[in-house]
């Protein structure tokens, strides 16, 4: 269809509403006669066309100041941008293709045509990261979003907010804090390890486990006992009538689900806000998730009041996140977090910090199941330092009752140090959280007009920063950047790449701040269930990659596990 008929038929679709609009409202209340009617349908029908067709089309395609920016042409779908190749393609498809095409800084629309920009080149997402972060703040709608389930903690924070929360909470994730809590994390790996092994040696023949869900459990029970001091047992317990609500509550807001209502809330935002079926469970669990953490949060309080001054450097060491929260101060203000403050941050770091890891392990076992030499000799690595454990020791009976500093004497569990310098375990990591970032991509909008390169984005312009673009761009890693080889990071190519291409954690002022807790827990977990466990691939289980706030794979990761 020519924009020509285009335009007709859209004008036709505009006088037939403005026509109903006219008979059904002005004719009855104003008896107004036949020939001021047609007048005024005509009129009403040119306006609002010619404001649709001024705002949508022309100023949108052409006139915004980012259309000097190169970029694709939109969709033929009217007003659709170039969303239907965003929405049908896997996520950061046409991103990478874009890039490839018009370089490190391309324009693009959205919904309504709107106007956004992908930004790649690495010093300009410097300036959108860090050198002027605070003027790129995340868009309403998406922090509206995250905060239904993430809660109004550090992630939607903005401004001042943001600098004081962050300088807060530095501290609960610094090296010393993450030192103690490496044997509490021992303890979900060394659980889902027994349960994996038991099912595995029930055959003869590789067994089938969907693995992403148990996964995901065991990486929410990490975060239960070092974030919250609580053990929820979500591995143990899961379907079981003591099952834990907390584990029952994430496990099905995050479950795949790209209905078409989530779709079509891209181009009508206000579908999103329908009282769907989902859209009220999902509110009822955030209800549940409220109730659950405050009494954790309420008990963490209660906990610090009772404990005495004179606590040694090694139990010090040895806290979780919401105790070394509660004792946060902002030195400048002397403000400490209340309660409400301490709940949001707790059930930010419960779900960006299990959901992230646990889709980063799934990839990471599925990928060693395609490489068979590479899963052989990771652990061969793993196994000297991580089978001196002793997975009787009283710790992985009761966690929390154990003394955390005796106990990784006692039962051999490695240090952060030892676990750390693995080579190879470290290489796999990385290798993995290159080729499928548990966030492929993440948006900004502009909340100022101001430069950016050689162009000026307005104020309001969406800017899109892609860490998988860059990821697999073979101009920054060689021509086997698709492959799965962790030993790349031996080599000079990759220690010389930037830390605005290599981003899995993104860059920057909101650089993840949990980086370094799910990096030793991601090695933690993998070293224990790869040390006397093989994985192979199901026969024909192929998944794909669904953003889905994080790239999960659809269906669940399913593989084939026997002892090793
Ligand atoms: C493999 C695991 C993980 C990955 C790939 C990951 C990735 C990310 C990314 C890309 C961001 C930036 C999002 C944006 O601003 O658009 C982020 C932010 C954040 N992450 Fe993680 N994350 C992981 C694990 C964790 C863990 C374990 C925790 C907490 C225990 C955590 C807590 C947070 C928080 C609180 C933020 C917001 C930081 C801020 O805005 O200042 N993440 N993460």
């Amino acid at each position: 269809m020519s924009i020509v008929e285009k335009s007709t038929q859209l004008l036709s679709n505009v006088e037939s509403l403005v026509r109903t609009y006219v008979d059904t409202y002005i004719v009855p209340k104003l008896g107004i006669h036949a020939s001021v009617r047609q007048v005024l349908i005509a009129t009403g029908a040119l306006t609002t066309f010619t404001y649709v067709i001024s705002k949508y089309f022309i100023y949108r395609l052409w006139l915004h100041p980012t259309n000097k920016i190169p970029g694709p042409p939109v969709d033929w779908i009217p007003f659709a941008g170039n969303m239907p190749e965003i929405i049908r393609e896997e996520s950061g498809a046409p991103h990478k293709i874009w890039t490839k095409k018009y370089g490190g800084i391309v324009s693009y629309k959205g919904a309504w045509n709107s106007n956004r920009i992908l930004v790649t080149d690495p010093n300009l997402v410097k300036q959108v990261l860090t050198t002027h972060s605070y003027d790129y703040i995340k868009p309403p709608a998406t922090s509206e979003f995250l905060r239904r389930i993430l809660g109004n903690g550090l992630l939607v924070a903005e401004g001042d907010i943001h600098r004081m929360q962050r300088k807060m909470l530095n501290p609960a994730f610094s090296l010393s804090a993450l030192r103690g809590m490496v044997p509490l994390m021992t303890v979900p790996g060394v659980r889902l390890r027994r349960k994996w092994l038991s099912q595995a040696k029930e055959s003869t023949e590789p067994v089938e486990l969907i693995v992403s869900k148990d996964l995901s459990l065991a990486t929410l029970d990490v975060i239960g006992i070092t974030a919250m001091g609580s053990n929820f047992e979500s591995l143990d317990k899961y379907n079981t009538p003591d099952e834990n609500k907390i584990s029952r509550a994430y496990l099905d807001v995050f479950s795949v689900d790209a209905s078409l209502v989530r779709v079509l809330a891209f181009f009508f935002p206000l579908l999103g806000k329908l009282p769907t079926k989902r859209a009220l469970e999902v509110k009822e669990h955030r209800r549940q998730l409220d109730l659950e953490t405050r009494k954790l949060v309420d008990q963490g309080i209660l906990r610090n009041k009772s404990v005495s001054n004179d606590l040694t450097l090694e139990q010090e060491r040895a806290k979780d996140l919401l105790d070394l929260m509660v004792k946060s101060v902002d030195e400048a203000s002397g403000y400490s977090m209340t309660p409400e403050d301490l709940q949001n941050q707790c059930l930010t770091f419960l779900a960006a910090g299990h959901e992230t890891t646990s889709v980063a392990l799934s990839w990471c076992l599925w990928l060693l199941a395609k490489n068979p030499e590479i899963q052989d000799a990771l652990r061969e690595e793993v196994r000297p330092v991580f089978q001196k454990i002793n997975t009787e020791h009283s710790i992985y009976q009761n966690p929390l009752d154990s003394h955390r500093v005796r106990s990784q004497q006692e039962a051999n569990i490695p240090d952060y140090n030892t676990i750390d310098n693995l080579p190879l375990l470290n290489n796999v990591c990385k290798e993995t959280l290159r080729l499928i970032p548990p966030v492929p991509l993440t948006v900004r909008i502009a909340d100022k007009t101001r430069p950016l390169g050689q162009y000026v984005i307005p104020k309001g312009t969406i800017v899109a920063i892609s860490p998988v673009v860059s990821h697999h761009s073979p101009e920054i890693w060689g021509d086997d950047v698709m492959d799965f080889r962790p030993s790349r990071w031996n080599e000079d190519r990759a220690k010389a790449v930037s830390p605005y291409e290599y981003m899995p954690f993104l860059a920057g002022v909101r650089q993840c701040i949990g980086n370094k807790f799910a990096m030793i827990e991601m090695k933690t977990l993998l070293a224990l269930l790869i040390m006397d466990l093989k994985y192979t691939e199901k026969e024909g289980f192929h998944p794909i990659k669904k953003q889905q706030v994080t790239l999960r794979p659809s269906p669940n990761m399913t593989l084939m596990v026997t002892p090793a």
